[in-house]
């Protein structure tokens, strides 16, 4: 029997979801289908997880930066298995309440892998369905690595669920994944190393924050390899010996484990996209600025599924979904705004970006005011014992607008939301400076930061 919706939606993460609930609160026939627990990512293996993780690894940094300043951190230590276990508790009824939304939603849930075999028709494990509009917002999966062992390789997922933290762990790539991790695992007792082939680190954020970031990083015991690429990974039956090159030189590193870090790719792959002339490219389903595919007008895609100008964070799924599901319902062709979208690095301390870096805003021919600050020994950096902080915030002296934050410190993923805010209002940076917030707060240091 073949069912017949208005919408399919394929992928239960954040981009799938927000459509899926606006399209059903129309009165629209809607389907979502996943072929893992509901919830997608976000909620399941990325961001949320990964933050619960986090604030062990917290609890360590923050006694150790006040150990002889009143803090005695004795056997202070973070305790695996049971921070894994408050972790589960968040994240293991979070698929039925997410399905349960959607079902009373008046949403159909599917479980399965969703395969097109015709532009307007699926197969869902040997089901067939019909779909006037279907949403392509199958996330993004690890890419696969071209050297000889990537298999032996663990990615995100797995990571967060080990019992034990091994003693010597490799990051492979220098991006979001193996500094947040690294920066967790080294509080837990870990020996950890990033490797990666390019010269720079966290490519998107600033650099002079980025070079402030790996000294930190460093000072913590985490041993940072720029310019080197891995050759091969071999089982040693008790870990890996893993080859790297550098300068033309190999060596080899012993570890008891090797993650990737190396960059995710959206997940079209299994979806059969000739069969229903969706046009991809690996940056995924090519789409309008208004998210329709542009070679077949009944499919449209979000997230981290689709090649729009969105990084694949959050908040743009969240975005995308949202305005993918208007433009469906109305035939609208409304562009997500992605102005002032901030993105954070939650290492310890975070490093957040938004809007243009200053190489970005000097190449487009910007006269910038670059305000540089080293907030290490400012009141809220001093009461916590940091002593790494900086923020850069980018100044169009003709427009008086902010183009560009970016922030190294302690709770700057909040203070930069304050700038994201302003920058998609279009405040000036004098009106911003009119804040008058809460004392003492870290918001209380955005007016000096200005
Ligand atoms: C470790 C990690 C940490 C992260 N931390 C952050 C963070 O702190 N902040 C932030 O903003 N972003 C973070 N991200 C990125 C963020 O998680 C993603 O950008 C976001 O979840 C993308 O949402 P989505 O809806 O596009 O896709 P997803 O949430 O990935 O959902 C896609 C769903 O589609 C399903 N699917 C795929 N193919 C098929 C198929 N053929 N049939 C059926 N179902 C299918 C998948 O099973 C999945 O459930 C993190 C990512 C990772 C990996
Ligand atoms: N806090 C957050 O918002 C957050 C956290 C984690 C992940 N994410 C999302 O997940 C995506 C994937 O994260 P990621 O850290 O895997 O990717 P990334 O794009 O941030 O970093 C990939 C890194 O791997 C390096 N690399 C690529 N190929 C390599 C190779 N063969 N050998 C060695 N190094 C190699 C790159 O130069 C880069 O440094 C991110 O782009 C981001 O969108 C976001």
């Amino acid at each position: 029997m073949t069912t017949h919706y208005d919408l399919i939606v394929i992928g239960s993460g954040t981009a799938g979801t927000t459509a899926a609930h606006a399209c059903a609160k129309e009165g629209w026939r809607v389907a979502v289908v996943d072929n893992l627990p509901f919830g997608g990512t976000c909620v399941l293996r990325g961001c949320d997880p990964k933050k619960i993780l986090r604030r062990g690894a917290e609890i360590i940094d923050s006694a150790s930066l006040l150990t002889s300043k009143g803090i005695d951190p004795g056997t202070l230590r973070v305790d695996w298995p049971a921070l894994m276990a408050h972790k589960r508790g968040f994240t293991e009824p979070m698929s039925d309440k997410i399905e349960e939304g959607l079902e009373s939603a008046g949403v159909t849930t599917l479980h399965g892998r969703a395969s097109f075999t015709a532009p307007d028709r699926l197969t869902v494990d040997g089901d067939t369905l019909t779909a006037s509009h279907v949403l392509i917002a199958t996330g993004a999966r690890p890419k696969s690595m071209p050297f000889e062992g990537s298999e032996h390789m663990i990615d995100s997922t797995p990571f967060m669920e080990l019992e034990e933290l091994p003693k010597r762990i490799l990051f492979v790539g220098g991006g979001f994944i193996s500094f947040e991790f690294a920066h967790i695992a080294a509080r837990v007792g870990s020996d950890v190393t990033i490797a990666t082939h390019g010269p720079r680190l966290l490519k998107g954020f600033d650099p002079d924050l980025v070079d402030l970031l790996r000294t930190r990083s460093t000072d913590l015991g985490i041993d940072i390899r720029t310019g080197t690429a891995i050759n091969s990974i071999v089982p040693t039956g008790s870990g890996f010996a893993v080859v790297t090159e550098k300068d033309g030189k190999e060596s080899t590193l012993e570890v008891d484990l090797v993650v990737h870090g190396a960059g995710r790719e959206p997940d079209l792959a299994d979806l059969n996209l000739e069969a229903a002339s969706v046009e991809h490219s690996k940056a995924g389903v090519t789409v309008s600025e208004h998210l329709q595919s542009v070679s077949n007008p009944a499919v449209y895609a979000a997230g981290d599924a689709a090649a729009s100008p969105g990084m694949p964070l959050t908040p743009v799924a969240s975005m995308e979904g949202g305005v993918a599901a208007r433009n469906m319902l109305k035939g609208t062709r409304e562009a997500p705004d992605f102005t002032g979208i901030p993105t954070a690095v939650f290492t310890i301390p975070e490093l957040v970006r938004v809007g243009m870096l200053e190489e970005e805003a000097r190449e487009q021919g910007l006269d910038v005011d670059v305000r540089y600050n080293d907030t290490s020994e400012w009141f809220s950096n001093y009461r916590l014992g940091e002593t790494v902080a900086a923020t850069k915030i980018i100044v169009d002296r003709e427009t008086r607008r902010i183009l560009g934050a970016h922030m190294l410190g302690p709770e700057y993923a909040e203070v930069v939301n304050i700038i994201a805010l302003a920058m998609r209002l279009g405040l000036t940076v004098d009106e911003v400076s009119n804040l008058v917030a809460a004392y003492p707060s870290v918001g209380s240091d955005l007016g000096s930061m200005l």
